[in-house]
Order: C-alpha cells, then structure tokens, then sequence
C-alpha cells in the first residue's frame, strides 16, 4: 500500500516559480498541495482570483478554489517550496524555519551561508550534511534548503562530470537568459521585444559564486569552494523559457573530444539510482548537430529537467568550449526544488 502524501505548501504561490509548483507538483506520488499564499495582494482570495495563470496546461480545478492564506506559518503545514522575491524571503523563510517547516526555496536570500545547503542532487547531494550546523534545525527541526539561480543549475549539471575528472582551472560564461527569468510581469514588452539587454541585475557575481559552492568540496569544517577562476556575462534575450550559456573552459589535467563527451554520457547522480520523481532519466544530453540546442526545440528534454549540451569544440582562448541549455523555470526552479524535495525525503529529513 502507498504511504500517506507529506502535506505541503507554496510560498509565492503566484508567482511564475509558484505556478510552475503548483504545475509539477500535479499527481506527485509523495507531496500533496494543502496550502498556498503569496503577498497580502493575495490573501483570503481564491487562487484563481490571485493568480495571472501563465502554464500552458490547465489550472487544476482543486487549486482554483483554495483559499490564499497569510504568509505566516501558524497554519502552515511542515513543508514549505518557497518560491518569493528575495526581499520578502529573506524576513519569511527564517520564520517558517523557526516554526519547525522544512523551507525548499528557490530565493537567492540564503544560498550562500555557510551553514545552508545549495544544492542540485545529481551534482552535489552530499552538501545537504551541512544541514547539521543550522540552528533553526538544532532548536526546531525545521531548515532552509536552497536551489542555485537558474543559470547556474545548468552550467553546472554540463560541468559537474568534467570536474570530477579533469579538474577546471579556468571558466568563461556568457548567458542569454528567457524572459520567464524575470518573473510575472517582469520585462517590459517595449524593452525586449526584438532587442537583447546586456544586464540583469545581481546575475554576474550569483552566477561566479554560486557555481564555485556548488563544485566545492563537503569538509569537517563546511563546504569549500572551487577553486577555478570565473566570469561570467548575462543578457536577456526575447524567448519564453530556456537559458542558453556559451561556456569555454581550460582543465588542470589535459581532456580528449572524446574523453568529454565520454564523461557527459556516463553522467548519472544520487536522483537515478534512488528512482526519484523527478530525476530525469538521462541528466545531460550531447546533441551533435551544429546548430543546437535551441530553446525552441530543446528546452523541454527530459520533462525540462535533462539539460542539452551542444558545439563542443576546441577554443583558441582555453581549451575548449561548448553550448548548454536548460529551462529556467523548471530544471532552473520548481523542478530543482521539487527534487531537492525528494533528495531531502529519501534521506530521511522530510516525513
Ligand atoms: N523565474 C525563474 O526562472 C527563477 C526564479 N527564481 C527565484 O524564485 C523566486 C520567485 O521568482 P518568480 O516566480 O519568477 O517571481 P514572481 O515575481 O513571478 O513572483 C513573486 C511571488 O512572490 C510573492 N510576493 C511578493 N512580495 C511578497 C511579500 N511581501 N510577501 C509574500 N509574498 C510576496 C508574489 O505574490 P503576489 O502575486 O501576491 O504579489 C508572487 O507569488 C525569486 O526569488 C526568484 O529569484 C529562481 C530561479 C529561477
Ligand atoms: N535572475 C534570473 C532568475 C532568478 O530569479 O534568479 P535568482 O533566483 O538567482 O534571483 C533571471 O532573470 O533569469
């Protein structure tokens, strides 16, 4: 007999990340949705009256009709997906877990403490360990858990394998980032339409930090960074959903054509051996026709949780480079988050 669903609930419920929950979570064999909120725009309507519904499949009729409760844990069931502005996160997220609720989120307000998990399950699951050091959990049982920036999952699900086996010294990144990125309403048709932004704010010095923590190494004393050199470049281009990055790299230890796209092929984490919900059963796929990936077509491989690889080829700066692409709201989000979830529950700290 299936065990009883761990109740959950939606922070930012509203939101493009909080609608894209709402979407994944449909049918999910362990967590059922009882709970949403968002601002206090939202409060006590119903979640259709709340929500400018974006997905491309129906509002689920069950949801349409919860009632939008007040960002406060008093009610709350114990597992919290966060999915709010970083400004609001920052005062919420600490509450819930102080409250005893396991926070998943997707805010950038915490990744980077040292005692909080910024993880991608197939690429560093042993980071969630460091759980142990947060006091919320000491006093309450309840924590934080992070997804990185959307970006910077797909730069390194492409980067993890190479790393274990050739160690990066040296990393460029320039992104081109879909509109989805920005959240709802986010850019102004005006500003995009038929243009590219050579900005967005925050993004560069997120994308250089967080992808050398998600390579860094769980150590007694916390987690160490990576120790490659980064840069990074972000723009925002008119597609729907999907970033694309152009990554050139240099390694401590020479690699073959073939011994990288070897290493991308055999790629496989915690998430396929466990059988989790979510975990795409090929994490990385290398296309080798010259013109891909594009957003259009690939970006939603492995139900938007397999990243598409393309365009390996030697660079005249480092030593190679290449082309990766994974969707910003779901592999880059909701999804991330929702296999954090499951990552944290197989693990014994989610009942
Ligand atoms: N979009 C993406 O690709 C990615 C987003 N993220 C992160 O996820 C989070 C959500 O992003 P996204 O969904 O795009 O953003 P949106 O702007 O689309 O949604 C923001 C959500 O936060 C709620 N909110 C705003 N202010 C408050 C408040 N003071 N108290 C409670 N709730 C509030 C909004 O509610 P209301 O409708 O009531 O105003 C809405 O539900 C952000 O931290 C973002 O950085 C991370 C990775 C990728
Ligand atoms: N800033 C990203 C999305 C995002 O919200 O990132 P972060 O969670 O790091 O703030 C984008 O615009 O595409």
């Amino acid at each position: 007999m299936q065990d009883k669903k761990i109740p959950i609930g939606i922070l930012g419920a509203t939101g493009m990340v909080g609608q894209r929950f709402i979407q994944l979570l449909q049918g999910h064999p362990w967590f059922e949705i009882v709970w949403l909120a968002a601002s206090e725009r939202s409060e006590g309507k119903s979640y259709a009256e709340a929500v400018r519904w974006r997905m491309k499949t129906r509002l689920p009729e069950n949801i349409a009709n919860m009632q939008m409760s007040p960002a406060d844990p008093a009610n709350a069931p114990k597992v919290i997906f966060a999915a709010l502005d970083s400004g609001p996160a920052k005062e919420l997220e600490p509450k819930f877990a102080k409250a005893g609720c396991a926070v998943v989120t997707n805010s950038s307000a915490f990744r980077m403490y040292p005692d909080v998990p910024l993880v991608v399950p197939e690429v560093n699951p042993d980071h969630i360990a460091i759980l142990e050091h947060q006091q919320w959990r000491k006093d309450t049982g309840g924590y934080i858990v992070t997804n990185p920036n959307c970006c910077a999952i797909g730069l390194v699900m492409a980067l993890a394998p190479l790393h274990q086996r050739f160690t990066i010294d040296r990393l460029f990144v320039s992104t081109m980032q879909a509109v989805s990125g920005a959240g709802y309403p986010g850019v102004p048709t005006l500003d995009i339409l038929g243009n590219v932004i050579p900005y967005i704010g925050g993004e560069e010095p997120k994308l250089e930090a967080e992808t050398k923590k998600l390579l860094g190494t769980h150590t007694s004393e916390g987690i160490k960074d990576a120790t490659f050199a980064i840069t990074a470049h972000c723009n925002r281009v008119p597609v729907e959903d999907g970033h694309t990055e152009c990554v050139s790299l240099s390694f401590a230890r020479k690699a073959s054509e073939a011994e990288i796209l070897d290493a991308w092929r055999q790629y496989s984490g915690v998430p396929q051996q466990l059988g989790l919900p979510s975990a795409p059963p090929v994490v990385l796929i290398y296309d080798e026709r010259p013109e891909r990936p594009q957003p259009r077509f690939d970006v939603d491989a492995g139900g938007g949780m397999t990243a598409t690889i393309g365009r390996l080829r030697p660079c005249g700066l480092l030593d190679w480079k290449f082309v990766v692409l994974s969707h910003n709201t779901i592999r880059g989000a909701a999804g991330a988050a929702i296999l954090n979830a499951e990552l944290l529950k197989a693990k014994g700290f989610l009942s």
